[in-house]
C-alpha cells in the first residue's frame, strides 16, 4: 500500500485523495493491529505450550521413571539402594544437560530478540519523525485550505496573471502567463513534449508553489458539504484506480457515506434509507455514459467486486472510469491532463461531448486534433523555455 501511495503520489494530489488515502491506510492499519495482537496472543499461548513441554515435561517424566523404577524395585533394598542411586546421579546428568543445552539457547535467542528490538525502536522514531515533520508541514486536509495571498478564490473563472511557471528544478517553462478561462470557454493547453503543459496544472492544483504572479480559481475541495458540484476536479495524465469497490472507483475520493448523502443532496428530497438504491443508480447512469457498464456483468460482485483495478482494466477503460469519475463530480471546470488519449477517437469525442453538454468547462491538454472543437481558446507552450501563445479557436 505504502508502495502504491509513492507511486501515484502525484495522481492522488491531483484528485485531493489525501483524506480518503489515509483513511484506507488507517482502516488497514487497523487490521494490521487487530492481526498482530492475534499473533501475540498466539504466540503467548505457544509459548506457555512449548515451556510445559520442552522444560517441565522432560523432568516430570524423568521423575516419573525414576519413581516407578524404584518402586518395581521396593522389595530388593539392597539393589534398589544402588540402581536408585544410579537413577538419581542419570536423571541429574539429564537435566544438567537440557538446563545447559535450553540457557545456552536463551542466550542466542537473547541476542536475536535484542536486534529486532533495537530494528523496530529504531523505525518506531523514524516514523515519529517523519509524522511530526508530516504534520508540521502541511494539515493533510479535509477542509479548505487556506488562502494564499497569490492565489485568489473565484467561483466561475479561472486566471492567470503573470504567473511564471518554474520547476522546482528553476527551469522557466512559461514566463508571465496570462489567461483567463471563464465558464462555457473551455482552454487547450498544447505544445510540445516537455513543454510544461502538466506543470501549468500543478500550479493550477498548488502543487507547486506560484513565484511570482496572481492566480485566480475556484475551491479544488470535493466534500460533499460544499454542495453537489465542486469548483473544480482534476484528472491526471498517469490513470489512478484505488483499492476498493467499482463503486469506489468512480465516487473517488468521497467514501461510500460522503457519495450518499452527495447524492441525496443533488436529487433533493430523498429519504436516507434510499440514498443507496439512489447512489448506484446514479452511477449505471455515468457507467453508461461512458461506456462501461460491461464490467458490472463482468466482474462477480457487481458494484462490490474489489479486484486489483489496476491490473485488469486496460489503459482505456481506467481513463474512461476517470471520466465517470468527472461526471460523478460534476465540477465547474474539469482539468484534463491527456486522460483520453488511450480511448478510441469516437469515445473520446463523445466524452467530450458529454462534459459539453453537462456544463462543465474543460481545460485540456492534448495532442489530438479532434478534440480542438470542443474548446473555444488554445494556449500553445511554444518551446518549453518561456515562450506561449494564446489564440482563439474559431468554429
Ligand atoms: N518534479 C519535477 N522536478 C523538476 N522538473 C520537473 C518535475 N516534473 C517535471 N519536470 C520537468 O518539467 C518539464 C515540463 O514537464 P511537464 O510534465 O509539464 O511536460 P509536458 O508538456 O506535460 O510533457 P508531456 O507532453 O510529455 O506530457 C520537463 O522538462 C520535466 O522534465
Amino acid at each position: 500500500m505504502h508502495a502504491r501511495l509513492r507511486t501515484h503520489a502525484e495522481s492522488i494530489a491531483f484528485f485531493g485523495g489525501g483524506a480518503r488515502e489515509k483513511a484506507m491506510v488507517d482502516s488497514k492499519f487497523k487490521e494490521l493491529l487487530d492481526h498482530s495482537m492475534l499473533l501475540l496472543k498466539k504466540k503467548w499461548m505457544f509459548g506457555i505450550f512449548d515451556e510445559f513441554i520442552t522444560k517441565q515435561l522432560p523432568h516430570n517424566v524423568t521423575w516419573g521413571l525414576s519413581l516407578l523404577y524404584a518402586m518395581e524395585h521396593e522389595g530388593d533394598r539392597a539393589l534398589t539402594s544402588t540402581q536408585g542411586q544410579l537413577a538419581h546421579a542419570l536423571r541429574f546428568l539429564a537435566s544438567v544437560v537440557s538446563q545447559s543445552f535450553l540457557a545456552f539457547g536463551d542466550i542466542l535467542e537473547l541476542n536475536r530478540k535484542f536486534l529486532e528490538l533495537t530494528g523496530g525502536i529504531n523505525r518506531i522514531f523514524e516514523l515519529e519523525e517523519l509524522l511530526d515533520a508530516a504534520q508540521n508541514e502541511a494539515p493533510l486536509s479535509n477542509t479548505i485550505a487556506p488562502v494564499k495571498k497569490d492565489e485568489v478564490p473565484a467561483e466561475d473563472m479561472i486566471s492567470f496573471s503573470e504567473v511564471d511557471i518554474i520547476t522546482p528544478g528553476q527551469k522557466l517553462l512559461a514566463a508571465r502567463l496570462s489567461c483567463d478561462i471563464e465558464q462555457g470557454k473551455s482552454l487547450l493547453v498544447t505544445g510540445p513534449n516537455g513543454s510544461g503543459k502538466s506543470s501549468v496544472f500543478r500550479i493550477l492544483h498548488g502543487l507547486w508553489p506560484i513565484v511570482s504572479g496572481r492566480l485566480v480559481k475556484p475551491s479544488q475541495a470535493c466534500s460533499e458539504d460544499l454542495g453537489p458540484r465542486c469548483g473544480a476536479f482534476y484528472i491526471p495524465q498517469q490513470p489512478y484506480t484505488s483499492l476498493g469497490t467499482l463503486r469506489d472507483q468512480i465516487i473517488y475520493p468521497l467514501s461510500y457515506e460522503e457519495a450518499q448523502r452527495r447524492v441525496l443532496k443533488k436529487f433533493g428530497q430523498g429519504k436516507e434509507s434510499d440514498a443507496a438504491h439512489l447512489l448506484d443508480t446514479h452511477l449505471r447512469s455515468i457507467l453508461e455514459n461512458v461506456r462501461l457498464t460491461y464490467l458490472l456483468e463482468r466482474e462477480e460482485g457487481g458494484w462490490d467486486s474489489n479486484p486489483n483495478w489496476e491490473d485488469i482494466l486496460s489503459l482505456g477503460e481506467q481513463q474512461r472510469l476517470g471520466m465517470a469519475r468527472l461526471f460523478f463530480h460534476h465540477p465547474k471546470f474539469g482539468i484534463l491532463d491527456e486522460c483520453t488519449n488511450a480511448t478510441s477517437v469516437d469515445v473520446e469525442e463523445h466524452l467530450y461531448r458529454l462534459a459539453n453538454e453537462m456544463g462543465i468547462t474543460v481545460v485540456t491538454t492534448s495532442q489530438r486534433p479532434a478534440l480542438i472543437p470542443f474548446h473555444s481558446t488554445e494556449l500553445r507552450l511554444i518551446d518549453g523555455e518561456g515562450k506561449w501563445e494564446l489564440r482563439s479557436i474559431v468554429h
